[in-house]
């Protein structure tokens, strides 16, 4: 996958319409989690260095195509400005008359940010005119939205259309960490996957299973595995629909010569509540009247020592119900291995990044993705569109 890249425009005088993702998390009107403002910046800097001035786009939350202030890029423009150094201007609109009198008047090193481009239906339906009507507003666009690359909308797809288009250093990061691992990844080369379910996490099971020595099955999806094993699970989270779709991947990892890793030991509650008493379930089997929340040390100590040998590893999802104190240790110990590892490490998913910033060691990572979504469907090896639509 070769990209279009920033490095080969030159910018001076010209107008850029940067599309980034900045649905960040808001509480009472202010940014609580400002990583992925932070991770445009680099863009955005080098933009202005070379001499553009700068039309920004994002959509925050699901306004459903209403304009509807609840939704308004105000707070996230006023973060932007803080971590950028400098005014930016906040649009009275997406498009119209007005925000075009407003992308008229900047000069060079400016930057106005454009109010939520899904107050209008139109972004979401990746409609032509709306597209043509975003790309008036420069002479050429840049892509640095990675969290939004898997939407094929309006600012993210169909702009591409209509003007010169380049991948900002975000877009090109991501890329360049995650597609060596689809690709031809360092080996020993293990996929550590938890969180919830079987059903969101099999495509990027099936995916990984191409190119992996060892995968890790953690977190609540791996109590199904662990069932059509012959195991007893208790009152653990189950689905009976996909039992059949665990075994036939346990048989072709198995036929691949692909170790699979799966809890031998649990931490167990009677019942799922934070306060619920910790019960070490010394074995694969759980106890008909507990439930599995957390894996138990020998499993840590399996994961480890995969880790420890690895070249290169990813991580996506819990491996247990880290939210609750008493369930976090198995992922708190994974993420502690990741950031020990010298092995290239890459961490996807909203819990798992959750879990990596909650333990500080983001620094330790060698890349921590800006997206949920579209890094599980990259990891798929799904063709995602925002990036297709600036490869060369
Ligand atoms: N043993 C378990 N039983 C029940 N729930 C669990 C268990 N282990 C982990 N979970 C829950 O799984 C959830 C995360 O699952 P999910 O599939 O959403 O993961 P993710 O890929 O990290 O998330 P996202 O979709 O945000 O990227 C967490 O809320 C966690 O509490
Ligand atoms: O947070 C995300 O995953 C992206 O910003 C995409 O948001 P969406 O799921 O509302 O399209």
């Amino acid at each position: 996958m070769i990209l279009n890249t920033i490095r080969e425009c030159d910018f001076s005088n010209k107008k850029a319409l940067v599309r980034v993702d900045f649905n960040v998390p808001l509480k009472d009107g202010v940014v609580t989690d400002d990583t992925r403002i932070q991770a445009a910046l680099p863009t955005i800097n080098y933009l202005l260095e070379k001499g553009a001035s700068v039309v920004v786009m994002s959509h925050f939350g699901r306004p459903k195509g209403k304009k509807n202030p609840e939704f308004s890029m105000a707070p996230i423009a006023k973060r932007f400005s803080e971590l950028l150094g400098k005014p930016v201007v906040l649009a009275k609109d997406v498009i119209g008359s007005e925000v075009a009198a407003q992308v008229a008047a900047l000069n060079k090193g400016d930057v106005l940010l454009l109010e939520n481009v899904r107050f209008y239906a139109e972004e979401e339906a990746n409609d032509p005119e709306f597209a043509k009507s975003l790309a008036a507003f420069g002479d050429v666009y840049v892509n640095d939205a990675f969290g939004t690359a898997h939407r094929a909308h309006a600012s993210t797809e169909g702009v591409a259309h209509y003007l010169p288009s380049y991948a900002g250093f975000l877009i090109e990061k991501e890329v360049k960490f995650m597609a060596p691992l689809l690709e031809n990844p360092d080996k020993p080369f293990v996929a550590i996957i938890g969180g919830s379910k079987v059903s969101s996490k099999i495509s990027v099971l099936e995916s990984l299973v191409r190119t992996c020595n060892t995968i890790v099955i953690g977190g609540g999806m791996a109590y199904t595995f662990l069932a059509v094993q012959g195991h007893s699970i208790g009152k653990s989270l189950v689905e009976e629909d996909y039992k059949e779709t665990a075994a036939s991947f346990l048989a072709k990892a198995k036929e691949k010569g692909v170790q699979v890793i799966l809890p031998v030991d649990h931490l167990c509650g009677e019942e799922f509540k934070e306060d619920t008493a910790v019960i070490k379930v010394d074995s694969a089997d759980i106890p008909q009247n507990l439930i599995g929340m957390d894996i138990g040390p020998k499993t840590v100590e399996l994961i480890v020592a995969a880790v420890t040998k690895a070249k290169s590893v990813v991580w996506n999802g819990p491996m247990g119900v880290f939210e609750f104190n008493s369930f976090a240790n198995g992922t708190l110990t994974v993420a502690k291995a990741l950031a020990q590892s010298s092995a290239t490490t890459v961490v996807g998913g909203g819990d798992s990044v959750a879990a990596i910033n909650k333990f500080d060691l983001a620094d330790k990572i060698s890349h921590v993705s800006t997206g949920g979504g579209a890094s599980l469907e990259f990891l798929e090896g799904q063709v995602l569109p925002g990036i297709k639509a600036l490869e060369k």
